[in-house]
């Protein structure tokens, strides 16, 4: 059970192969963080997985995901959470509407979904902020609310792309723990882009780095 990349090559809209083929395996409950030179395709690795290339993207190889191959199926079904650096909510939704947004079916009945969140909200320190607008969480809040969302969703893994790089450097260590610790606890595979190395030596994951490739 893990996210397989096998010979992944992308292609960007001119025809230009983004990085040298890659292929990577990510167990369930590892963070593997990837660096690599601006422009190499970081980004873009991370919406190919997640089934958001932007179109005129070309992507080959495969992305298997607990053994199932994701890279040709919708990315709605793919069962990927996303963590992005801006941390956004839906500004019209309050806070736990944010975070019931992306509730599984199975989490059944106004009461059931109500209190689901409540525990998620308290996880994130921000207990009885349920019915607040969204707009009045401090970044570090909006980051814990955001993080907390991907996770309810119940995604089998979580992509993360420069997740701290907003936050005041006062934040981001707390926050860093905070997020590391319930990606740990889930136990799913994880794979974050990042310019810190920071990042990289507090998770203490495989770090791999992007290169070009030699030659198209
Ligand atoms: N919409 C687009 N159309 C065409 N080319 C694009 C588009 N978006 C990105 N690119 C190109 O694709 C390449 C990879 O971009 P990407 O953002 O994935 O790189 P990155 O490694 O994440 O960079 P950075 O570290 O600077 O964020 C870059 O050369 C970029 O110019």
């Amino acid at each position: 059970m893990s996210l397989d990349l096998t010979s992944l090559t992308l292609r960007t809209p001119s025809g230009e192969l983004l990085f040298a083929p890659l292929t990577l395996s990510v167990p369930l409950g590892d963070v593997v963080t990837v660096m690599g030179p601006s422009g190499v395709g970081k980004s873009t690795l991370l919406d190919a997985i997640g089934g958001h290339l932007t179109h005129g993207f070309c992507c080959s190889g495969s992305i298997k995901l607990n053994g199932r191959e994701i890279s040709t199926i919708p990315a709605e079904t793919r069962q990927v959470g996303l963590m992005f650096q801006d941390a956004h909510l839906f500004p019209h939704l309050s806070v736990g509407d944010n975070l019931a947004f992306g509730l599984p079916s199975h989490i059944k009945g106004r009461a059931m979904r109500r209190s689901t969140v409540e525990a998620a909200l308290k996880q994130a320190g921000l207990a009885g902020r349920y019915d607040d607008d969204s707009a009045a969480l401090s970044g570090g809040q909006r980051a814990r609310a955001a993080l907390m969302r991907t996770l309810l969703a119940e995604p089998e893994a979580v992509l993360l792309d420069e997740p701290f790089s907003k936050l005041d450097s006062s934040l981001r260590d707390e926050i860093r723990h905070f997020t590391f610790s319930h990606i740990a606890a889930r136990g799913i595979p994880a794979l974050m882009v990042t310019h810190d190395e920071a990042d990289a030596h507090v998770i203490g994951g495989r770090c791999i780095a992007l290169k070009k490739p030699e030659s198209d």
